[in-house]
């Protein structure tokens, strides 16, 4: 094994997403195989309804897969107690939101969950990985306010700062860019970027934010007709993967400047 295989941290292995019903199963996409390293910041595109969600739920053990087999540090994520996934994934999803009563702190604190007593008791390694994810994210200004009183842009950073205090080797986050005016979506994709080069965690997001994710990421999955595509911006540009993405009559990819443009 060369020491890429070694340290994989995510992987899938012809895995199908979807949803069970009785006795009907719904097929969102298969033969989805996907390999994420240290450090790798990946996103997963695709128009409204292709399944961002469900692939990232189904990543993070939420929902069940139909078939195949999610990988994570190279253990089975089916037979991973979920108890110890939370020290390996820690997820950011828009639509489960923890109380906005809380501070800023407090909430980053919930992050050490996964290693606190049944009191909830914070030990000096807890605090140092708090007051850590805090300055990585630089967010020492607001940290003593209440979470109601911040903008959504502060609000996502926030996020990030508790998925960093859980310290696991994987960060997923669902659309973290939405509501954000083009400056903040920017900076948060940027933010992601460089806490995955400076930490060596592998982050992985779904987002609409297409030429970002071009511009940023080290690799991506395309969510297409109920199949998905995993490579780099550059070797999907040149497999002209990207030109339907979407129906041509409004957008189109653009190679030269590598984004969509309006026609
Ligand atoms: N709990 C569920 N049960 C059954 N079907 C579902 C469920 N959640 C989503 N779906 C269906 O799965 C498909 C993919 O939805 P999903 O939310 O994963 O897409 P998405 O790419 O994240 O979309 P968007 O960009 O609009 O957020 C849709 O057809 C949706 O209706």
């Amino acid at each position: 094994m060369n020491s890429e295989n070694s340290n994989i941290v995510l992987k899938t292995e012809d895995l199908s997403i979807g949803y069970r019903k009785k006795k009907d199963t719904q097929i969102i996409a298969k033969n989805i195989d996907i390999e994420i390293h240290p450090g790798e910041l990946v996103a997963v595109i695709g128009i409204n309804g292709a399944g961002k969600s469900t692939l990232l739920k189904t990543l993070s053990g939420i929902t069940q897969s139909i078939d195949g087999e999610v990988f994570i540090s190279r253990k089975k994520l089916s037979k991973t107690d979920p108890d110890k996934l939370a020290k390996h994934i820690s997820l950011v999803l828009t639509d489960q939101m923890p109380s906005k009563n809380l501070s800023v702190t407090e909430l980053i604190a919930l992050g050490r969950q996964p290693y606190t007593n049944w009191i909830g008791r914070l030990t000096k390694n807890d605090l140092k990985k708090i007051m850590s994810a805090i300055k990585m994210v630089n967010i020492e200004d607001i940290k003593n306010k209440k979470c109601h009183e911040l903008s959504d842009g502060q609000f996502q950073k926030v996020l990030i700062a508790r998925a960093l205090a859980q310290d696991t080797s994987l960060i997923i986050l669902d659309e973290p860019t939405t509501h954000l005016d083009l400056y903040h979506k920017a900076y948060v994709l940027k933010l992601l970027q460089k806490l995955s080069k400076e930490t060596g965690k592998a982050i992985l997001f779904a987002s609409h934010e297409i030429n970002l994710a071009l511009q940023l990421c080290d690799k991506l999955v395309i969510l297409k007709d109920n199949r998905a595509v995993f490579g780099t911006p550059n070797e999907l540009i040149q497999k002209n993967l990207l030109d339907d993405l979407f129906p041509q009559n409004l957008i189109q990819f653009d190679k030269n400047s590598s984004s969509f443009k309006i026609k």
